[in-house]
């Protein structure tokens, strides 16, 4: 469910009609809804009861500073995988110590930043990266905080982009390697045993994968606690799917309940680290239709947002839900591949869609508030649009639109 639905025959975002944000902020604009965000957070906060649990956010599902603001708010830990993320949620108002530090290839700058600022947990996928974070702990006197990410070996069954979870991807460390590497974490006087960690893939709609991996977790954890190794928490990472087009992933509040009924009373602290299932569908894309074009082969409606603006659909052949801002019946219904301005075949936001369009119309791109603007390029130098922010029938600018002097911004021709 989202606060994006039809009233009087037109598209409304929360209490305000998507035309008036389109006239008042041009297009294309991003838009998303403060309620949505806060219910989705709410939902996987409020699925965990008394069972001790941290939703760390995954910032780059949508980093823009107003949403992890108001996350930040609601009392949300964070997921990040860069300084730039970090220095973000930090803008924002987040916790230090509730962030987790993701990825494979953490820079010296990276870890040493996470380190003075004194973060909950860096998630360590790469065994030299504990030898890396070892010796900078030691050189600023203080310990830090890892879990090892491992890989558990289990198919997603999703895209297989987006699929992290098997031996062949890059991610995570071969739970057979762990026990050695957790010795050498707990015998050293600068590092320190936080936790387990494991992220399987993203967009995922069944709760199986997760209960499999769950599983291989937790068979680690109890090797660790007869060798003496005491861990804080279990992070399963993130990964719940949402609904796009007829998938039928899960509610947070099944897939939650599914992990503590596995759990089976354990009272390991859970961490969480969703994104697209708190943000995606609390977002869309409006774009205009600039030209219906006819060749001899179909019809286009060719639209101001491009593949540089929303990348999902012409890097995973993603299918998001296009629908008219104010449906009209006048015009007649066509197939239209729906497509941006940008010079690549690729570059189309919904293909074969049955539409009634004119020129001048608005369209919605529906489930765009996750890898939507944080995915977004000045390919074919176009400056990125507007995000904004509405609650209740308050507009907030939460990013202005790039200007054209942006896009030049820091370069220098020879002198
Ligand atoms: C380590 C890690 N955590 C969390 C996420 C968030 O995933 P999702 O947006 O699918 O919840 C990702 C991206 O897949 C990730 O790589
Ligand atoms: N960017 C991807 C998801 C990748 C998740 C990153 N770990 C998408 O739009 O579906």
């Amino acid at each position: 469910m989202d606060f994006f639905d039809y009233r009087d025959g037109e598209l409304y975002a929360e209490d305000v009609p998507v035309a008036a944000i389109a006239a008042a902020h041009g297009t294309p604009a991003y838009v998303y809804s403060r309620a949505t965000l806060e219910r989705h957070w709410r939902a996987f906060d409020a699925a965990f009861g008394d069972h001790p649990h941290l939703i760390c956010y995954a910032v780059k599902a949508n980093s823009n500073l107003a949403v992890l603001n108001l996350l930040a708010r609601l009392g949300s830990g964070f997921d990040i995988v860069s300084v730039g993320e970090l220095e973000r949620v930090l803008r924002a108002g987040g916790d230090p110590a509730k962030v987790v530090f993701s990825g494979v290839g953490k820079r010296e700058d990276e870890l040493r930043r996470a380190l003075e600022v004194g973060i909950r947990c860096f998630n360590v996928e790469v065994p030299q990266e504990l030898d890396r974070l070892e010796r900078l702990a030691k050189e600023m006197g203080v310990r830090a905080p890892v879990s090892l990410r491992v890989n558990p070996d289990v198919d997603a069954r999703t895209h297989p982009y987006i699929a992290t979870g098997l031996k062949e991807n890059k991610f995570g460390i071969d739970v057979a390697e762990a026990l050695d590497l957790y010795r050498r974490i707990a015998d050293s006087s600068h590092l320190e045993v936080e936790g387990i960690d494991c992220h399987i893939g993203s967009q995922l709609t069944q709760v199986e994968p997760f209960l499999d991996a769950l599983d291989r977790v937790l068979e680690l954890a109890e090797g660790l606690a007869v060798e003496g190794v005491t861990l804080r928490h279990l992070d399963l990472g993130g990964g719940l799917g949402i609904r796009y087009r007829d998938e039928n992933p899960p509610l947070p509040a099944e897939y939650v309940a599914a992990l503590l009924d596995r759990l089976g009373g354990r009272g390991w602290e859970i961490l969480l680290e969703p994104g697209r299932a708190i943000a995606g569908n609390a977002g869309i894309l409006v774009t205009r239709v600039e030209y219906l074009k006819r060749t001899s082969a179909k019809w286009f409606a060719i639209v101001d947002a491009a593949m540089n603006d929303l990348l999902r659909p012409a890097l995973y052949d993603a299918w998001q839900e296009i629908v008219p801002v104010r449906p009209r019946r006048e015009a007649p219904v066509r197939e239209y591949d729906i497509v941006g301005p940008v010079c690549e075949t690729g570059d189309f936001l919904g293909r074969g869609r049955r539409l009634a369009l004119s020129e001048g119309d608005l369209l919605a791109v529906r489930s765009a508030g996750a890898y939507g603007f944080t995915m977004s390029s000045n390919y074919n130098s176009r400056p990125r649009p507007p995000e904004i922010l509405v609650d209740g029938d308050r507009v907030h600018l939460a990013r202005r639109r790039e200007t054209l002097e942006d896009l030049w911004r820091g370069e220098q021709v020879l002198p």
